[in-house]
């Protein structure tokens, strides 16, 4: 806040501004001779220093006009140094109100002061609340916190309860008859009719509506619409219902955002400007008609991860018995086998590593689905169809949710090789040699030793680059990165890792492939039919990477159009699309 202060007899003239914290003076030059004397050694006086330290280190302020800061705590001290001014500073606790008036007539030893909180300062707004409920209550502490002053609508205002220390509690008609402005209704919804009776009282007032419903369409109208329907004189907002009464009173709230929307562009402000206060980010949601979707937030359950999760949930329940019938059931109707035991640990680290690799490729196949429909379209103007962009929204959780599995995966290969299974077939199988007689037990295959290791490598890297693409999804990692370098790994390092994963999973079948054994009951195995979607989408990508449809689709994305749309072309867009 800048002020200037202007003294007529001698022609001094201050500047200077005040903050949150400290006050900042200084005289102009151009003023003559002065007794305003400020401190120009301590231009940042911020500690609670008597006045005297600042009395001592006094010397007249030069004419190139030096300056001083203060801390609001030593306005007062500033007192001396105006000789024959008066100067009236109001400060009210942390926001700072400062009202400086000067008067000539008044001597300095008769200055005004008024130290925090008494009864001079200005009041603090009063805000009224209907409903002493456990919303109601939390909010109103949390108001009173903030410096506001608080009372309570109640139906039964002399039993109605505990209430936050320093709140008043009346009749709704006699709150709402009080000075407030704003008015949270802290009700539920099946009680607003009440409300219609209390019109004359609450007309030209801004009703905060902070209700929520059970269900989705539990009501034909939004509550706050129902409720400007009650009150059509008073302005509603809606806003503030994501907070919960238990975050207001467990002060949980700083930089948390919360949603508004009204009609009333003054009553939205008001009620932003109180949010702000709270510490609350606000984020206008335009007029009373979004009410509906401001209702509907706190009923969501992460959205977004709701069709990864079914994919996943989807993919695990499928190949978890496609592989149970193909193994343990086989086994045991073919072979008289009881393998059963596989179901945990072998099972699983089939079924683990094939949907992540499903859900890998799943996070890139739109973007190729994407690319294609703009080529077959040749214009970049149309609308994506709604799964698609469903589809597309959702690729950053399929990528966690296909990390999550392959961290499952890599987890279960470390254990996997020091299970009793394994030792077992394995010594056996030494014995079985040795039985035999055979003179080299340990035949050295030299592919399969290569295939086993390029195996481990490409799993190994692949899960590295997973896990670098996790990392950048992380908003506070990704966030710092340039749109260039997020792309870069996202794209780029994404399909790099689509392709080793997908050659891991080849090589692991590939002497299998031909094998009739592998084909148990003319099914194939899990692995292969898990490199079906990678293969196609790696395939598609790669033509879209071929010069020719690069260019095309290059040109489409800047803005090109294979058919000027005319006016038919328009009419007919619009029939289909619309
Ligand atoms: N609790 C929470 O965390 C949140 C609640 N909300 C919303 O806030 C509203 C209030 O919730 P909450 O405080 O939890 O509910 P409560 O049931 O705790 O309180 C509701 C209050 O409404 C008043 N009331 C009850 N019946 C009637 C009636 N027939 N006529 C007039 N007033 C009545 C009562 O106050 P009195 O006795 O003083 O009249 C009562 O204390 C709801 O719409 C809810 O959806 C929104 C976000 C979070
Ligand atoms: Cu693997």
């Amino acid at each position: 806040m800048e002020f200037s202060v202007k003294k007529g007899g001698t022609g001094t003239q201050i500047k200077g501004s005040f903050s949150r914290s400290a006050c900042h003076m200084r005289r102009v030059p151009s003023a003559g001779s002065s007794e305003l004397q400020l401190s120009p050694e301590s231009p940042r006086v911020q500690s609670d220093a008597p006045p005297s330290s600042l009395h001592h280190s006094c010397a007249p302020l030069t004419p190139s006009g030096s300056s001083i800061s203060l801390h609001h705590h030593h306005y007062q001290w500033i007192m001396p140094y105006l000789t024959q001014q008066t100067l009236t500073i109001q400060t009210q606790s942390e926001n700072v109100t400062v009202v400086l008036r000067l008067s000539e007539m008044m001597k300095p030893e008769s200055v005004l002061m008024h130290p925090l909180g008494t009864a001079a300062a200005p009041e603090p707004e009063l805000l009224c609340i209907f409903g002493t409920g456990d919303l109601g209550r939390s909010l109103g502490q949390r108001l009173l916190q903030s410096g506001y002053r608080v009372v309570y609508g109640s139906r039964r205002p002399h039993s109605c309860g505990p209430l936050p220390q320093g709140a008043q509690v009346m009749s709704h008609a006699a709150a709402a008859a009080q000075s407030a402005r704003l008015i949270f209704i802290c009700i539920h919804r099946e009680h607003y009719a009440f409300l219609e009776t209390m019109a004359p009282h609450l007309e030209g007032k801004v009703l905060v509506d902070i209700s929520n419903n059970l269900k989705k369409d539990m009501y034909p109208e939004a509550n706050a619409a129902y409720l400007q329907r009650l009150l059509p004189d008073a302005s509603v907002v809606k806003g503030l219902n994501t907070l919960s009464a238990w975050a207001l009173q467990n002060g949980l709230l700083a930089g948390k955002q919360v949603f508004l929307c009204g009609d009333s562009a003054e009553g939205k402000q008001a009620v932003a400007a109180m949010s702000t206060k709270l510490g609350l980010t606000v984020l206008d949601k335009g007029s009373l008609s979004a009410a509906r979707e401001l209702e509907d937030f706190p009923l969501q359950l992460f959205p977004e991860w709701r069709l990864p999760l079914r994919v996943a949930v989807g993919l695990t329940a499928f190949f978890f018995f496609y592989l149970l019938i193909r193994d343990v059931i086989y086994a045991y109707v073919e072979q008289g086998k009881d393998i059963s035991y596989r179901i945990t640990m072998a099972l699983g680290n089939k079924v683990f590593p094939i949907v992540s690799l499903i859900m890998l490729s799943l996070c890139y196949l739109p973007g190729v689905i994407a690319a294609f429909l703009q080529l077959y379209r040749g214009t970049k103007y149309r609308r994506f169809p709604d799964w698609l962009d469903r589809w597309m929204l959702c690729r950053k959780q399929m990528g966690l949710i296909a990390l999550g599995f392959a961290f499952l995966h890599a987890i279960y290969t470390f254990v996997i090789s020091t299970r009793y299974a394994v030792r077992h077939k394995l010594i056996s199988r030494v014995v079985d040699e040795m039985k035999k007689n055979k003179t080299t037990p340990f035949d050295f295959d030299n592919t399969e030793a290569w295939g086993q290791d390029s195996f481990y490598m490409l799993g190994i890297l692949g899960f590295f680059l997973y896990v670098l693409l996790g990392l950048t999804s992380l908003p506070s990692v990704g966030g710092s990165l340039s749109w260039r370098e997020f792309n870069f790994i996202q794209s780029k390092l994404g399909h790099l890792t689509l392709i080793i994963c997908t050659s891991h999973g080849y090589i692991y079948g590939w002497n299998k492939f031909l094998r009739p054994s592998t084909y148990k009951w003319y099914t194939p195995p899990g692995y292969m039919l898990c490199l079906v979607v990678p293969s196609v989408v790696l395939v598609l990508k790669a033509l879209v990477l071929l010069p020719c449809v690069d260019r095309t689709l290059t040109r489409i994305r800047q803005g090109w159009e294979r058919t000027q749309p005319n006016e038919e072309m328009v009419q007919a867009t619009n029939l289909y699309v619309w």
